[in-house]
């Protein structure tokens, strides 16, 4: 049989202004399919999501803009940001540091789009301690609540493949990946953990799964 997929105009779930936008927080092991299957959502109602825009300590590159592809600031600025609790999550990569503000994502969501957040394990826990305790203050972090879902590979021999198969990885960053997966795994399926899981087994299947975990 083939498989349901929400077509415009046999639905209004997807229609801005007919949803109550919340950020989506898409995690799972590297090589689980969340790239894969937030491209698919981006492709498939470009009106109805929206990127949030991080910040970064990089220098621009010719063509980009401040506000636009990033937030560009200085390591000060960021790091005092990060320490007042601003951030959703920040990272040092390759000597600069990237980070998810509270503002950026409010930006998308008072535009009327769901904000989706490719986050990790660590980040999500994060997160969730800090919504924990915002539900006793008079600011929430965010205006709605967020959804948490968990991308799972079918099993760790399919993503170790896919890992392999996407060519991206040095066998000592793969074997890093693998390792850090089955934890995650083993959080990610420990129900309570988070709102929804999709298994990541054949790609459409899973992406039915993911607009019916999104649109109901
Ligand atoms: N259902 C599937 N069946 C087979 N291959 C898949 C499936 N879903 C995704 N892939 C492939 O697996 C690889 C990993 O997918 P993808 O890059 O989307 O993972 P990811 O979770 O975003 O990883 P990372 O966190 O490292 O960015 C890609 O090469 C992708 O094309």
């Amino acid at each position: 049989m083939a498989p349901t997929t929400v077509t415009p105009g046999t639905s209004d779930a997807f229609k801005p202004g007919s949803f109550t936008p919340r950020p989506i927080i898409m995690c799972g092991p590297s090589g689980s399919g969340k790239s894969t299957l937030i491209k698919k959502l981006f492709a498939e109602f470009p009106e109805t999501f929206g990127f949030s825009v991080s910040h970064t300590t990089r220098k621009p590159r010719p063509g980009e803009q401040d506000g636009k592809d990033y937030h560009f600031v200085t390591r000060e600025l960021i790091q005092k940001e990060v320490a007042e609790g601003k951030f959703v999550e920040s990272a040092e990569f390759a000597g600069n540091i990237y980070g998810t503000s509270f503002a950026a994502i409010n930006n998308v969501l008072s535009l009327g789009r769901h904000v989706i957040l490719d986050i990790d394990m660590q980040g999500v826990l994060i997160l969730q301690n800090k919504l924990q305790s915002s539900t006793t203050s008079a600011a929430p972090l965010f205006p709605s609540p967020p959804l948490f879902l968990f991308i799972a590979p079918p099993s760790v021999e399919a993503l170790e493949s896919r890992l392999r198969g996407r060519g991206t990885e040095t066998e000592e960053s793969l074997q890093n990946r693998l390792s850090i997966a089955k934890k995650e795994l083993e959080w990610g399926l420990k129900s309570g953990s988070v709102d929804s899981v999709v298994v990541n087994d054949d790609v459409e299947k899973a992406y039915v799964e993911l607009k019916t975990a999104i649109f109901g």
